[in-house]
């Protein structure tokens, strides 16, 4: 009888004895089923609504294909995102560019490429962003990023939507702006953008920011602006540890759409499309990391340290965030194994913690651990810090998996180096 851990139904043993650890895996199949989550939700409430796939949580070319195939737009938040979507053909005029301080390079990038809009994050910006499409004679579609003074309720590094903070126009600056705006003749704005931070459960604050929102666009159109687009961000939250809520996506869009509408009638608004941006909700879920488990420490009556052969470089969550995960041995999967608390430390020169006191099966060097939703923000955050190697990518779809980024080697670590010529 088969007893390892099976993800995606997949034996996540044979995936680490196949490819190696530490080893990413993605299950094409789960990220389908969370957009198709997000989609149905709007489809039901008959909504006119965009998706932007948050890039930065997980992409490479197999995942702008699979965002490509379902339909889904993409945002992306540097040179190096673009990039990878052009690489990928993906229809440029689904891709949106955000960034609170894009460089000139990248600006002409996204004109070159025809991109579908730029999100403005500044008055600076707005001129530049003018200036340089002037220059191409080129008319951007744009959003301009509002920073909605709404604190939602999640670790304060990654809340963006706050006034003391570096991303949006605080709320009370947005007219001017608009104002401002009136004599740039190579931009058209078409919407709001906002987002409040990311990694929240509870669906008021989005509610809240959706009313701030539609308020002043309102008050925008009062003005003479008509807007036509809302987009409230991503944030959407994922459970941590197996037996936590999750965000119900569908009871959240359906409070949104009756809130924006029932708003809308009540000022007089055009019900505007809506857009979110989902990267962790997309493929958080979607993803484990398997490690193999090689020391293990006991301090006696203090605890007992289990390491694997990862850490901070391939998942920096928890010493950035205090971000918490839950998490397997996939080859000891029995109710009857013996318990123990232990706490999973990384490999790297530091007291990289990836899980403190976690109840175990009693592990032993070898073993397979399996962090578990680690689809977001993972790949995407890996370092080299140590000179260790990044993880290869697995991607699972049905009975299929094969490798999308390949696993970094001692020579790529190297590649890049160069003596100066006093050294040679
Ligand atoms: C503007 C913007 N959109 C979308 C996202 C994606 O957030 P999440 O992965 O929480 O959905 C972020 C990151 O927090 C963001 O800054
Ligand atoms: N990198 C953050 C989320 C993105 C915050 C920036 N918009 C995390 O891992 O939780």
């Amino acid at each position: 009888m088969m007893t390892n851990y099976l993800f995606s139904n997949h034996d996540t043993v044979a995936l680490a004895e196949k490819y190696g650890t530490p080893l990413y895996v993605i299950s094409e199949d789960i990220i389908r089923e969370n957009l198709t989550k997000i989609i149905n939700a709007f489809t039901k409430q008959n909504a006119t609504y965009d998706i932007n796939y948050a890039g930065k949580a997980f992409l490479n070319l197999a995942m702008c294909n699979i965002i490509k195939d379902m339909g889904v737009s993409l945002d992306v938040v540097s040179g190096g995102e673009l990039y990878t979507a052009y690489m990928a053909s993906f229809p440029m005029e689904r891709v949106c560019l955000h960034g609170s301080n894009k460089t000139v390079e990248e600006i002409k990038m996204a004109i070159e490429y025809n991109i579908g809009k730029v999100i403005v994050d500044s008055k600076y910006e707005l001129e530049l962003l003018n200036a340089i499409c002037e220059e191409h004679n080129h008319v951007m579609r744009v959003s301009i990023r509002v920073s909605p003074g709404v604190e939602a309720h999640t670790h304060e590094f990654i809340q963006t939507g706050k006034i003391d903070s570096k991303f949006g126009i605080p709320l009370k600056q947005v007219r001017d702006l608009f104002d401002f705006s009136k004599d740039l003749k190579n931009i058209n704005i078409i919407g709001l953008h906002c987002h409040i931070g990311s990694q929240i459960i509870d669906e008021e604050p989005f509610l809240v920011t959706a009313e701030v929102m539609l308020n002043l666009m309102k008050e925008l159109k009062e003005d003479g602006f008509s807007l036509t687009e809302l987009n409230l961000g991503g944030g959407f939250g994922i459970p941590q540890m197996r037996h936590d809520a999750s965000f119900n996506v569908d009871q959240y869009i359906e409070k949104l759409m009756s809130t924006v509408r029932r708003i809308c009638s009540e000022i007089q608004l055009e019900v505007p499309k809506i857009v979110v941006e989902p990267g962790r909700y997309t493929v958080g879920t979607a993803g484990i990391t398997l490690y193999k488990i090689g020391t293990v420490k006991e301090i006696p009556e203090i605890r007992k340290y289990v390491s694997v052969d990862g850490g901070m470089t391939d998942n920096p969550r928890p010493a950035l965030y205090g971000a918490v995960y839950d998490a397997i041995v996939a080859n000891k999967t029995l109710v009857s194994e013996e318990q123990e608390i232990v706490t999973i430390s990384g490999r790297c020169c530091e007291s990289d913690t990836l899980i403190k006191d976690i109840q175990l099966p009693k592990v032993e060097p070898g073993d397979i651990l399996a962090v578990l939703n680690t689809g977001a923000y993972n790949y995407a955050m890996s370092s080299n810090y140590n000179k260790i190697p990044r993880p290869a990518v697995v991607l699972l779809r049905g009975d299929e998996d094969e490798i999308i980024v390949r696993r970094e080697t001692y020579e790529d670590i190297v590649a890049k180096d160069m003596l100066p010529s006093w050294q040679k």
